[in-house]
């Protein structure tokens, strides 16, 4: 696959469960090394009209799985070098997981289930707007769904790195470091 590094390097991608930081963290990398930072959820509504919410009761999984390859591919297109928060799920296609890599270095971010679960029930808008995945619920359905995907974070990414713990500003550090060094 052509890389698409653009004039400015490479890109950055975050990949992780939700509420392992990859917004928050995200946002600060890129003021810290002037890039642009897009998501491939915010991409995804903007695109639809509708919240994730809505798509996922109106349109069923499949058609979201869709409509998120369709914006990975135009986000990729779109911002060379820009920091890309995926969705929690993105990692689970092949063909998603081609395109992140083509946009530059992957980082998967990293936390264990009690601190997910903590921070998407304190989260009043994404537990608001993000359907729950399976019918045991959106905070009963981490371990589980955490451990099916643990495979595809791991190939997905080039770096694991631990999203609990320290503050995002150190997180953030960390990532840049890594970003920087070219690793
Ligand atoms: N390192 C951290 N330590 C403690 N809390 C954190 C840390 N990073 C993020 N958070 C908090 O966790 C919550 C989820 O963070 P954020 O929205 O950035 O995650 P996300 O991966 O983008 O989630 P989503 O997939 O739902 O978009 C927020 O309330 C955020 O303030
Ligand atoms: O983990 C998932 O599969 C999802 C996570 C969110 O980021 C959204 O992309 C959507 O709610 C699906
Ligand atoms: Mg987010």
């Amino acid at each position: 696959m052509q890389a698409n590094h653009g004039e400015r390097g490479r890109g950055l991608v975050l990949v992780g469960y939700r509420g392992t930081g990859k917004s928050t963290v995200g946002r600060i990398v890129a003021d810290r090394a002037g890039r642009e930072f897009v998501e491939v959820d915010a991409e995804i509504e903007r695109r639809a009209g509708r919240s994730i919410r809505a798509i996922f009761a109106e349109d069923g999984e499949p058609a979201f799985r869709d409509m998120e390859e369709e914006a990975v591919r135009g986000l990729v297109r779109d911002f060379p070098g820009a920091v890309l928060a995926t969705g929690g799920g993105t990692v689970m296609r092949a063909t998603n997981r081609g395109l992140l890599r083509g946009h530059g270095l992957v980082v998967w971010l990293r936390a264990e289930p009690a601190e997910l679960a903590r921070r998407i029930e304190a989260d009043a808008i994404s537990f608001a707007t993000r359907p729950a995945l399976t019918a045991a619920g959106p905070l009963a359905e981490i371990p589980a769904v955490l451990a099916a995907r643990t495979p595809a974070y791991r190939e997905a990414a080039d770096h694991e790195v631990e999203a609990q713990g320290h503050a995002p500003e150190r997180i953030a550090e960390q990532i840049l470091a890594l970003w920087t060094a070219g690793a």
